[in-house]
C-alpha cells in the first residue's frame, strides 16, 4: 500500500515536471520565434542587434538551466539512498563536514544506526554505520566497488582516460590485476620476509631514527617510514637512502603526504582546478617522483637482463634476489591481463610508499601521543618490554608482550587512521530497497564502529578491556583498524605485533616527555586519514643504544 502511493506519488511528480517542462519549452520556443519574427533585418539598427543577442543568449542560459532542473528531477526519482541530512538545507552541515568529521561521523551513527546519505563537499557519500550492511557492501559486493575514491589521489589524475588500470591503493578497481598484485604482495610478506630479513630490516631502521630533546613526531616518524618502506619495496642499490637523490624524493613525498591529507572545501576546490586546468604543484612533484621509481625499475630490468643474457629467447622480467615488493610485482606481470606495464608498476610502488609510510606515520604518532598522556600505562608497557629483554625489534615474539598490544588495540580504536573506508561503485546498482547510482561513494563508519553502544563506556581510553577476561566482553564485527575483506590491508595479519614491536623498542630505550601543550585525542587533523596535529616530545634515551 506504502509503495503504491509512493509509486503514485513519483509517476505524479516526473508527469509534473515533464508538464512543467512542455510549458516552459513553448514558452521558449514562442519567444525564440516572436524574436526571430521581431528581428527587422532591412533595419540593420545596432541596437536591435544587441536586444537580440541578449534574448539569445538569456533563451539559451534559461534552456540549458531547464535541462539541469529536468536531469535533477529525473535522477531524484529514478534513484534511491538510504535516508540522511541530504538536501539543500543542511548545505552548511555538508559544507562543514570536513571540519568537525569526527563529531558528525559519530552524530550521524546516533541519528541513523543502519546507514544514512550525506552530501559532502566530495559529493554524496552513502555512510554505513551497522556492520551487516558494511559487510554487504565491502565483502559481499566488493566486485561492484572500486577501491577507491575518484580524484582523491591526484596521482590518478594523469592516467589516461580509458586505460584499464589506474593508480589508487593499490589499483582502484577489485578487477583481476588487482587480485594478482595483492596476493603477490600478501605471499611475499608472509613467505620471504616475516620470520625472514623483516625483523633486521626494522631494527637497521629504528637504530638510525633520530629522537631528540624536541622532536616533531609526526615529521620523525613520517621519514623512518618512508626509508623502511622504501627498503621493504626497492632493496636494490638504485635507492639508495644515502644519496641527493633519495632526500629529495622524501622531501616531495612528504609534500604530497600533506597535501592529499588534506580534506577540506579548499583541496576539493584545487582538485577541480587542476582537473580543468591540468596544473598543480602536487601532480608536477607526483611526476618527478614518479620518474624517481621508474629509474629503480629500469635498473632492476637492467640487472634482469644481464643475468637473462644466460638465455637470450628467455624474456625475464624479474630475477628473486632483491626480494622486495618491486619484485613481488614485477614477478607477476607475465600472469597479468592487461599486461603491466611501467607505468602501472610505478604507480602501484608509489601507492605501497606512499600508504605504508602515511599509516605507520599515523600509528606511531597516534601511540607517542597517548604514551604521554597515559604515562602509567606506558610504565607497564615499559615494564613488560624489560622484563622480556625486548630491546630489539622481533615481530614474533612482539606476540608476547600483552599489555604493550593491547595498548596499540585500544589507541587505533579510540584513534583508528582510517577513520572511514571509502569505496565507490563502478556502476549503477539496486540494494535493499535502494536504487544506488554510479560513482556514489560508500563509506565503512570505522569511528562510529568503534564507539558504537556495543563496546562498554566506548569513550575511555581502558586497555584493560582487551586483557584476560574482559576479551570475552569485546564485540564481535566491531573493530576494522585495517579495511575489509578481500581489499583489506596486505600487511594486517602482522600490524598490531609491527606496532608493539616498535613501540616496546621505543620504550625500552627512551624516556618520553612532552614539551608544551598536547593536542586533544579527539582533535585529529580529520582528513582521508585521522592523523594528531602536529605535536613535538622530548626523548632522553636511558641507556646508549645497543
Ligand atoms: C598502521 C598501519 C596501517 C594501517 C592502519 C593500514 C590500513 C589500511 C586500510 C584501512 C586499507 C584498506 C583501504 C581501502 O579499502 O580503501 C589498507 C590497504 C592496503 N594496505 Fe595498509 N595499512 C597500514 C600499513 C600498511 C603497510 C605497512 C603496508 C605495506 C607494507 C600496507 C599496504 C597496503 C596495501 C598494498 C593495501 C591495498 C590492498 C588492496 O587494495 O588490495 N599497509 N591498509
Amino acid at each position: 500500500m506504502v509503495s503504491e502511493n509512493l509509486t503514485d506519488k513519483i509517476v505524479e511528480k516526473v508527469e509534473l515536471a515533464a508538464e512543467v517542462g512542455a510549458k516552459v519549452a513553448n514558452v521558449v520556443g514562442n519567444a525564440f520565434e516572436t524574436t526571430i519574427a521581431d528581428v527587422d533585418h532591412s533595419s540593420g539598427t545596432e541596437e536591435a542587434t544587441w536586444t537580440n543577442y541578449f534574448l539569445s543568449f538569456g533563451i539559451h542560459f534559461a534552456m540549458v538551466i531547464i535541462v539541469i532542473l529536468l536531469k535533477w528531477q529525473y535522477d531524484r526519482n529514478r534513484y534511491r539512498y538510504p535516508k540522511g541530512p541530504r538536501d539543500w538545507r543542511h548545505i552548511k552541515d555538508a559544507i562543514s563536514f570536513h571540519r568537525k568529521k569526527r563529531e558528525n561521523l559519530l552524530a550521524l551513527a546516533t541519528d541513523y544506526p543502519d546507514s544514512c546519505t550525506v552530501m559532502t563537499h566530495v559529493g554524496r557519500l552513502v555512510l554505513l554505520n551497522d556492520p551487516t550492511l558494511i559487510n554487504e557492501i565491502f565483502i559481499g559486493r566488493a566486485d561492484l566497488v572500486s577501491n577507491k575514491v575518484d580524484g582523491y589521489l591526484e596521482n590518478q589524475l594523469r592516467y589516461k582516460e580509458g586505460k584499464h588500470i589506474r593508480t589508487g591503493i593499490v589499483f582502484r578497481h577489485q578487477d583481476h590485476n588487482a587480485r594478482i598484485i595483492h596476493k603477490a604482495l600478501v605471499k611475499h610478506l608472509d613467505n620471504d620476509l616475516v620470520g625472514k630479513r623483516f625483523d633486521s630490516i626494522i631494527q637497521d631502521q629504528l637504530k638510525q631514527i633520530r629522537l631528540s630533546e624536541n622532536f616533531d613526531v609526526r615529521r620523525t616518524t613520517f621519514y623512518f617510514s618512508v626509508r623502511l618502506l622504501t627498503t621493504l619495496t626497492c632493496s636494490s642499490g638504485a635507492a639508495s637512502t644515502e644519496d641527493k637523490t633519495f632526500e629529495l624524493f622524501e622531501k616531495n613525498l612528504y609534500k604530497i603526504s600533506k597535501a592529499i591529507h588534506a580534506d577540506t572545501f579548499e583541496k576539493s576546490a584545487k582538485t577541480m582546478l587542476t582537473q580543468l586546468t591540468g596544473l598543480s604543484e602536487t601532480l608536477d612533484i607526483n611526476e618527478n617522483v614518479l620518474d624517481y621509481i621508474k629509474t629503480w625499475i629500469q635498473y632492476r630490468r637492467g640487472e634482469s637482463n644481464r643475468v637473462a643474457g644466460l638465455s637470450e629467447e628467455e624474456t625475464v622480467t624479474s630475477t628473486t634476489k632483491n626480494n622486495d615488493f618491486l619484485d613481488s610485482i614485477l614477478n607477476v606481470i607475465d600472469e597479468s591481463s592487461p599486461r603491466l606495464d611501467e607505468d602501472d608498476i610505478a604507480a602501484c610502488i608509489l601507492d605501497i610508499i606512499m600508504h605504508g609510510s602515511e599509516m605507520l606515520k599515523g600509528a606511531l604518532s597516534w601511540l607517542l601521543l597517548y604514551v604521554v598522556k597515559y604515562p602509567e600505562e606506558a610504565d607497564v608497557c615499559r615494564r613488560e618490554a624489560r622484563d622480556k629483554n625486548y630491546a630489539s625489534f622481533n615481530l614474533s615474539s612482539a606476540e608476547s608482550l600483552v599489555h604493550t598490544q593491547a595498548f596499540v588495540k585500544e589507541v587505533l580504536r579510540v584513534s583508528p587512521i582510517v577513520p572511514v573506508v571509502i569505496h565507490s561503485t563502478l556502476e549503477d546498482f539496486k540494494w535493499r530497497k535502494f536504487h544506488i547510482q554510479k560513482r556514489t561513494q560508500f563509506g565503512a563508519n570505522i569511528i562510529a564502529l568503534h564507539h558504537s553502544v556495543h563496546w562498554k563506556d566506548a569513550n575511555n581510553f581502558d586497555v584493560n578491556r582487551w586483557l584476560g577476561d574482559n576479551l570475552s566482553s569485546i564485540p564481535t564485527h566491531s573493530y576494522s583498524p585495517f579495511g575489509f575483506g578481500p581489499r583489506a590491508c596486505i600487511a594486517e595479519k602482522h600490524l598490531f605485533n609491527l606496532l608493539t614491536g616498535i613501540l616496546a623498542v621505543f620504550l625500552y630505550h627512551n624516556d618520553f616527555e612532552k614539551t608544551g601543550p598536547l593536542p586533544e585525542a579527539t582533535s585529529g587533523t580529520f582528513g582521508l586519514a585521522n592523523m594528531p596535529p602536529k605535536y613535538s616530545l622530548k626523548a632522553t634515551p636511558f641507556t646508549t643504544r645497543s
